[in-house]
């Protein structure tokens, strides 16, 4: 009975919002010879994830999404800084302060919050067994004794269809899928409620692709978790993701749920993004943006987007638009949305 009670008090204080990210802007600042150079690539962003849910960051190459994910996931180094805002995870009770208080952060690291990392198959050591990788990740994480370490490692490839005995091989023994595959139980072992994943899936073939995102949303199921997941490819979005947040040149353009967001899009660029997805029978010439996306060492004043915009007005390059909520339940930040046509 008291089991029962407590279960249920403590379902009863589980927080909503597993992050919390507040005005949050991280340059990087490189100086030469007494100038200095700062490249805007998180700028004033603000956010929250909710538990259970699986939120994508799109955008196109350089547009910060890897840049915010490593500051979210406290993995920044020089000459990247957080200048100013918050990254606050709420994981049922036990706060944790990315930024105010750091010193918090590498006990959750793997037990509460795991990153896989864009080239991730990297992490598994080419001339050491995949034993040894998860031994050197997991072991001192999990508090189990080596025996019962092992069953739980075992148990664990099992249920995500691999093969325990690929602990016995190296790296190099095993296909591109194979290795993607493993660096996931990896990450995922431990049972983290937060997953960061930059890009899982890129570099592998459309079918491998398939059975690895299958394989992330079976296990984010399995655990309730959530995930924050970055990936330029709009397809893989629509498949995977609850909501999804579109960057462009450092902030948010744009964030909705899914479905909502590719049914209607609030913004011109969330529009243009939808609009280049291949249609099967569409044979229509798709139009690509005017322009080049801006240095963010200099970005263009007003919105970021006037200057490839093809509803800008005047006002979009004197201010700034913030995000403000949209027709369809999410927010954006233009001054023309609602007037936006899906192509
Ligand atoms: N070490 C660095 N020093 C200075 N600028 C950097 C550094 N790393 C990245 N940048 C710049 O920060 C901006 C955002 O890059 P980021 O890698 O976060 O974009 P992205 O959207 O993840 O791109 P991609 O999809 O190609 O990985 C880019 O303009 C990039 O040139």
């Amino acid at each position: 009975m008291h089991e029962v009670l407590s279960k249920a008090k403590k379902t009863a204080v589980t927080p909503k919002n597993v992050l919390t990210v507040e005005g949050l802007k991280a340059y990087y600042i490189n100086e030469h010879f007494g100038v200095r150079r700062e490249v805007r690539a998180v700028d004033d962003i603000s956010l929250t994830v909710q538990r259970n849910e699986v939120y994508g960051i799109a955008g196109e190459s350089s547009s910060g999404k890897s840049s915010l994910i490593k500051t979210l996931a406290g993995a920044i180094r020089p000459p990247m800084r957080v200048v100013d805002g918050s990254v606050k995870f709420d994981f049922g009770g036990q706060s944790i302060d990315v930024y105010g208080a750091p010193e918090q952060l590498k006990p959750a690291r793997w037990r509460h919050l795991s990153y896989i990392m864009q080239g991730s198959m990297n992490v598994l050591n080419p001339v050491r067994r995949v034993k040894h990788s998860f031994h050197d990740f997991a072991y001192r994480h999990m508090g189990l004794s080596g025996a019962a370490f092992w069953s739980k490692v075992r148990q664990h490839l099992e249920r995500l269809g691999l093969d325990p005995d690929v602990l016995e091989a190296f790296p190099h023994q095993l296909s591109g899928g194979m290795r993607q595959r493993i660096t996931i139980a990896l990450a995922t072992v431990c049972e983290p409620e937060f997953i960061i994943a930059d890009e899982p899936t890129t570099a592998l073939d459309v079918l491998v692709q398939q059975d690895v995102l299958g394989l992330i949303k079976d296990v984010q199921a399995r655990m309730q978790a959530s995930i924050i997941f970055v990936t330029h490819d709009m397809s893989v979005h629509a498949a995977i993701t609850d909501r999804l947040a579109i960057m462009y040149a450092g902030r948010l353009a744009e964030e909705g749920a899914t479905q909502a967001l590719f049914d209607n899009p609030q913004h011109p660029y969330t529009a243009h993004l939808i609009g280049s997805l291949p249609r099967i029978g569409d044979v229509r010439v798709r139009k690509s943006l005017p322009g080049k996306p801006p240095a963010l060492s200099d970005p263009p004043s007003g919105c970021r987007f006037h200057p490839r915009c093809p509803l800008a007005i005047e006002r979009c390059s004197r201010e700034v638009p913030l995000m403000q909520p949209s027709a369809t339940g999410g927010r954006v930040a233009c001054f023309r949305a609602g007037e936006v046509v899906a192509a």
